[in-house]
């Protein structure tokens, strides 16, 4: 009935998340709400370091792409799973230092760092810092030389797969602005270079061919081409690298159109394909690395938002407004994505109409979605957008001046608040 399993009716005939009732969820903390269920975080994350340590012999480590979704709690969270963090800039390597996130465990990731960045992730000791483009390794060298470091490095990979997905959100390509290309032999030149620098170690290679992807088979081929080149440098420069990182990119529901695949079922694919090459190839089984951050972050979050305005133009369409709207969820301005809502107050109810769901903010494209099955939505009542635990907070902003929104994990049928409501006085607090 619902896009995540966690989302329930209780006797009231309202809408809980993770046991917790909704409506008042949105009494208690106010709307708009982002609301994160712990249990789902924890429980994704365990699948997939289970089938890890199941198909791939626990070689391998799973880093939540904290891009979808930072903020301290999270990080104490995927730290207390035992799992690691990739982090793509100095905000997101601030948070986890600051939450005491095990700093080993942190890869650095960034098409563009900037020295500032370099010298923090060094001074923090990050795990890895993903090395995208020649000009980051002289400038990585030059840095670690000042200070002394030999920090350990991945270089990040075009493997030249083209994933099925949005064209915003592909990554692996030769088109992308993202890493080094393959196919020119502008790998290998800096693979060379980098065996022979003495303030950098080159562990590892690192690719990610993009995001809500449902096909298992460009995982496969993307490892598939990864572990060519692995042999490949072995065969000519006698060079062994010892890690491997498949990025992210698994996709998950956001509607009941969406069908992906267990994250175990990745796994065992993508392991099974490691293992054959590296013994085809003749190559030793590289540590596994994966970044998922949608497929962690993104089933565990509903929004909840009350409804002001309704407006009917006949023959047209019905416009719900609500309290947020792109500024806290950007995606469908940006990608056109699709999302599930329900009357939260009403989840009993059959869902009659199709709606607009608009926001606030002054932009016509400003929409949560189009077209929406809906129960009879009026002025008060209490919306809930599911599956937005990823890219919403993360990617939410102050347009028009608007308070980012709270949000609250809910555990064990408990709530808690991890990050407050701004006020109005966060609004103005850096202006002069
Ligand atoms: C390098 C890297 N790793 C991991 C991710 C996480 O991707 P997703 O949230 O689709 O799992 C991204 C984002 O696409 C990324 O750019
Ligand atoms: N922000 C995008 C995904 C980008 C992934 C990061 N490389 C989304 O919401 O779908």
């Amino acid at each position: 009935m619902f896009v995540s399993d966690n989302l329930g009716i209780n006797s009231d005939g309202n809408l809980t998340v993770g046991g917790v009732d909704t409506v008042k969820l949105a009494e208690k903390y106010g709307t708009p709400l982002y609301v994160m269920d712990e249990q789902v975080i924890r429980n994704s994350l365990r699948q997939f370091h289970d089938s890890m340590n199941q198909y791939y012999s626990g070689n391998g480590e799973v880093h939540f792409a904290s891009k979808a979704f930072s903020c301290m709690e999270m990080c104490r969270i995927v730290a207390d799973e035992g799992d690691g963090l990739d982090v793509v800039s100095i905000g997101e390597l601030y948070t986890a230092y600051k939450a005491g996130f095990p700093m080993g465990k942190v890869g650095f990731h960034g098409n563009n760092k900037t020295n500032e960045e370099l010298r923090l992730a060094i001074e923090y000791g990050v795990g890895h810092i993903i090395v995208d483009n020649i000009s980051e390794l002289h400038r990585l060298e030059a840095i670690a030389a000042e200070m002394n470091a030999v920090p350990h490095i991945m270089f990040r990979i075009k493997p030249g797969i083209d994933a099925h997905t949005h064209d915003f959100v592909k990554t692996g390509q030769i088109d992308s602005k993202f890493g080094f290309a393959l196919e020119t032999g502008e790998a290998f030149e800096a693979v060379k270079e980098a065996v022979n620098c003495k303030n950098v170690k080159l562990y590892g290679l690192h690719c990610h061919i993009g995001s809500q992807i449902f096909d298992i088979a460009p995982f496969e081929e993307a490892a598939k081409v990864m572990l060519g080149f692995i042999s490949e440098i072995k065969n000519k420069l006698g060079f062994e690298i010892e890690g491997l990182n498949l990025g992210g990119g698994f996709g998950i529901k956001y509607t009941g159109k969406d069908d992906p695949s267990p994250f175990e079922t990745y796994i065992k694919r993508v392991s099974a394909v490691v293992k054959s090459e590296c013994d085809r190839l003749g190559i030793k089984l590289p540590k596994m690395f994966i970044e998922p951050g949608r497929s962690i972050a993104g089933p565990a979050g509903i929004t909840l938002y009350t409804v002001g305005a309704r407006k009917e133009i006949p023959n047209i369409r019905t416009y719900v407004s609500v309290d947020g709207g792109m500024a806290d969820n950007p995606r469908y301005i940006l990608y056109g994505s699709e999302y599930d809502a329900i009357v939260a107050n009403k989840a009993s109810e059959e869902r009659s109409e199709k709606v607009t769901i608009a926001g606030k903010c002054c932009e016509s494209g400003d929409l949560i979605g189009e077209n929406m099955p809906l129960q009879h939505a009026e002025s008060g009542d209490i919306i809930a957008v599911c599956a937005t635990g990823a890219y919403n907070y993360s990617m939410s902003s102050n347009y028009n001046r608007l308070q980012k929104p709270a949000v609250v994990f809910v555990n064990n049928g408990q709530s808690r608040i991890v990050v407050k409501r701004e006020t109005l006085d966060d609004i103005i607090k850096k202006d002069i």
